[in-house]
């Protein structure tokens, strides 16, 4: 029996970050996924490993049964039905079971991501063996949420072979859960997320969960429906970061200024709730469309300030906001910052010659170009009973 899930990736239009710190946030799904396999042996295959394959990294990890139980003795317990965080204590013990792979250094921040699969795959599906597969269509630590598409896939794989959901294999094709469902494998991607990023929001699982576009505040999630067709150049600076260090950061920097920076999260707040607002107003004349795209720009250029006065933007994001500019073109970054991607709203009457213009002048400076989907999909699943 195989279970294959896919997430999608997502991009932020307004407010990382200071979601972190309980403003609202505005982000979008991408149609781009993260896809995640796990097939149980049958009966007779007298298999006792669990292995895992991270195909965009080339690495294979592989654990006797026995050596998990060593590790982790509460695989042995059920607890698919009720998430539960991993302690620093439990992280330190599976740190044991990665010392024997030789895991290269310019490769350590996968380390993360194979302790969140083990604290997630021993608590929803306990010690049993399988085969494990991970690949993706997102680039790795960008900014597009590779680390929350990896949790979500992950948590539905194992929830659609947990005894806690009800699932019928009978379903062809891809299929969502049921909104429960979905919730559970929401939560336990928030577990996941807390490992690799030490103090997510929640927003990046969330939005790779349910899909679309939504407003996020303080955990809570309201569906956006958007009124005007946002068309948006993603560029990847190839400048790799990660995201647990740069939201540390701006924590320090908030303990050094509470007072400044406590008014900086506010501005956000307000940008992602004026964002959220124009995008989903319904005035469609063409003058009302050309105004709206003004005011999302500006919004875009005053949050990308906030970004700045919060240390995450890096020389890299600033050489594709100067390039966009000479084309007037309102760029900001997406995600963490301090590399990663950067969002350049494309305004709908740009003659197409002028994209094709500044994503030549981007690419010759090093940098990747991709206009993605927006608001797709979140979290499906598919059985493949194996012959
Ligand atoms: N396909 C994958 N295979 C293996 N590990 C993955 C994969 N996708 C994500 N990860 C894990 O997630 C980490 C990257 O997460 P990180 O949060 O730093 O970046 P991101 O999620 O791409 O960007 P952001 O959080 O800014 O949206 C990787 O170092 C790895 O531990
Ligand atoms: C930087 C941040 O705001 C978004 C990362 O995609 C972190 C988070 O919300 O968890
Ligand atoms: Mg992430």
């Amino acid at each position: 029996m195989e279970v294959r899930a896919r997430a999608p990736g997502k991009i932020i239009l307004a407010g990382e970050h200071a979601v972190v710190h309980g403003s609202a946030a505005v982000a979008a799904s991408i149609g781009l996924y993260t896809s995640v396999s796990v097939r149980l042996p049958s009966p007779n295959d007298n298999d006792d490993t669990l292995t895992l394959h991270l195909m965009d990294v080339g690495l294979e990890f592989s654990w006797s049964i026995d050596r998990i139980k060593e590790i982790l003795p509460g695989s042995v317990n059920n607890v698919a039905s009720s998430p539960t965080t991993c302690c620093e204590e439990t992280i330190k013990l599976i740190l044991t079971a990665l010392e024997s792979f030789k895991i290269p250094e310019a490769k350590m921040g996968i380390a993360s991501g194979v302790i969140a699969f083990l604290w997630l795959y021993t608590s929803i599906l306990g010690n049993k063996a399988a085969k494990v597969i991970v690949s993706s269509e997102l680039p790795l630590g960008a900014g597009l949420g590779s680390s929350a598409a990896f949790c979500v896939s992950l948590s539905g794989a194992l929830l659609a072979l947990s005894d806690s959901v009800e699932v019928d294999f009978d379903q062809e094709g891809w299929v969502s859960f049921g909104e429960k469902e979905q919730q559970l494998a929401n939560r336990w991607a928030f577990e996941g997320e807390k490992i690799i990023h030490g103090k997510p929001s929640g927003i990046d699982n969330t939005v790779s969960t349910f899909g679309n576009l939504i407003k996020f505040k303080s955990g809570a999630l309201t569906c956006i429906k958007s009124n005007m067709i946002l068309k948006m150049l993603i560029t990847n600076t190839n400048v790799g970061r990660n995201t647990k260090a740069l939201v540390a950061g701006v924590s320090e920097r908030k303990k050094r200024h509470p007072d400044a920076m406590t008014s900086v999260l506010t501005a956000v707040d307000f940008i992602s709730n004026e964002f959220a607002s124009v995008i989903q107003s319904t005035s469609f004349s063409d003058d009302d469309v050309v105004k709206k795209e003004q005011r999302i720009q500006e919004l875009m250029e005053m949050n990308q300030g906030l970004l700045q006065c919060m240390g995450v933007s890096h020389a890299s994001i600033e050489t594709i906001l100067r390039t966009t500019l000479k084309y007037e073109l309102t760029s900001k970054l997406t995600g963490a910052g301090g590399g990663g991607c950067v969002l350049t709203l494309l305004p709908s009457l740009l003659p197409a010659t002028v994209i094709d213009k500044v994503i030549g002048e981007l690419e010759q400076c090093g940098f990747q170009c991709f206009v993605a989907e927006i608001g797709g999909s979140g979290l499906v699943f598919r059985f493949d009973v194996l012959s």
